[in-house]
This record gives C-alpha cells, structure tokens and sequence, in this order.
C-alpha cells in the first residue's frame, strides 16, 4: 500500500507562494489549479508502493546461472536542483537455485527512484536491496543517467551521460562474470 509523507494541502499552498514569488498572478485562469495538480504530483512520486513482495521461485535448472534484467528506466529528482533525471538500470545476478519474479527488480528500482536522489546513491540502493531480495551479494548493477539540472540549466550538456556501476560479491573477484555481465548490459539483458 503507497506510504506517504506528503502534507498535499501544504504544497500546494507553497506553490500558490512559489508562484507569487516568481511575479506570476497565481488567479489567472492556467495557473488556478496548477498548486492542486503539482501537490498531487509529489504525493504520488513521494508515495513509494511498499507492497511489494520480492517473490521469489524455486528453480532447480538454475545453478550459478548469470541473470541480466536491463531496461529498468525510471525518473527519479535529483536532490540538488529538484530537476529530473533519467536512470536506466541493469541488475545481474546469480540465480542458484532460488530465482527472483523479473517485475520485483522494476519495482525496486521504482521504490529508490522516487525520492530525492543522486545515481550514485540509486546504484547502491537498488544492489543492497536486490542482494537482501535474493539472499546473496552475488548482485551487479548498472545505472545510465540523464540529468537535467546538467542539460536544461547550469553547464547545458544536452549529450552528458553519467554511468555508474556497483559489483559486489562475485562480481568484484571474478573478471569473467563481470566482465559478461558489462557485455550484456550493453546488449539488453539476458541469461548466461
Ligand atoms: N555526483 C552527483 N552529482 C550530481 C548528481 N545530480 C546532480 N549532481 C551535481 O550536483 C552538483 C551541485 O553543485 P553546486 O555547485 O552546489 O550547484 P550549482 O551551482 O547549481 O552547480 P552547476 O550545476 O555546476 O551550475 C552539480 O555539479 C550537479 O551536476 C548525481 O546524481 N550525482
Ligand atoms: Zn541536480
């Protein structure tokens, strides 16, 4: 069930004073219900569904066998400009024997993105939760990030791309899997 932390009728009256501040006339017929929808908003971005079950499978054919999942592409804000930013995240893993519902790595990721963030945080984030989902620290992950506080203001990088990555376990001692791992997370994802 969406837990939220958000006083929605104090953001909007924030906003109606953003609004005055910024020399708009909050009373003019576009900008009437702009506090009401732009509260709404932060609510359901703040308001992480926490439901989710990390559910898991028996797989016995599963037998250190290298899961990709890429394509994870969530907005997230980043927590210095309140600007978004764009993260495409790739997870691998090391499937032995117990494998994790292929949705539950989108919904992790959709968990941390909504939030004020920096990617290097979000990187870390999405790792722990996943090693502590699958029960292993065999957990590789990737982030691609477009921030707009990078291209739409300050230095105006329209093509900046930031690109993180964390490997634990694993895919810290092993130059093979991790080595497989980068090579699919340029090619979409899959199974080794
Ligand atoms: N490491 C990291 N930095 C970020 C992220 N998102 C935004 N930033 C940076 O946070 C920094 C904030 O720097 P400040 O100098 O305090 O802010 P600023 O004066 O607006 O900086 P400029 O963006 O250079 O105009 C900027 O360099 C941003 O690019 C992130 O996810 N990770
Ligand atoms: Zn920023």
């Amino acid at each position: 069930m969406p837990v939220s932390t958000v006083n929605t009728p104090r953001v909007a009256e924030l906003v109606r004073e953003l609004l005055v501040a910024v020399g708009e006339d909050p009373q003019r017929e576009g900008l009437l219900d702009t506090p009401a929808r732009v509260a709404s908003w932060w609510h359901s971005f703040l308001s992480p569904d926490l439901s989710a079950m990390a559910t898991r499978f028996t797989e016995t054919h599963a037998s250190d066998q290298l899961v990709v999942v890429g394509g994870l592409n969530v907005w997230s804000l980043c927590e210095h400009h309140l600007l978004p930013m764009q993260l495409d995240a790739h997870v691998g893993y090391l499937a032995n024997g117990t494998v994790l519902g292929l949705s539950k790595f989108g919904r992790i990721a959709q968990r941390y993105a909504g939030r004020l963030q920096v990617q290097e945080r979000f990187t870390r984030q999405l790792a722990d939760e996943v090693a502590a989902a699958i029960g292993s620290p065999d957990v590789a992950v990737t982030v691609h990030g477009v921030h707009l506080c990078m291209s739409m203001r300050g230095v105006r990088m329209e093509s900046a791309r930031t690109s993180t990555v964390h490997a634990a376990g694993r895919f810290r001692t092993d130059p093979l899997l991790s080595q497989q791992f980068l090579t699919l997370t340029t090619s979409g994802g899959g199974t080794v």
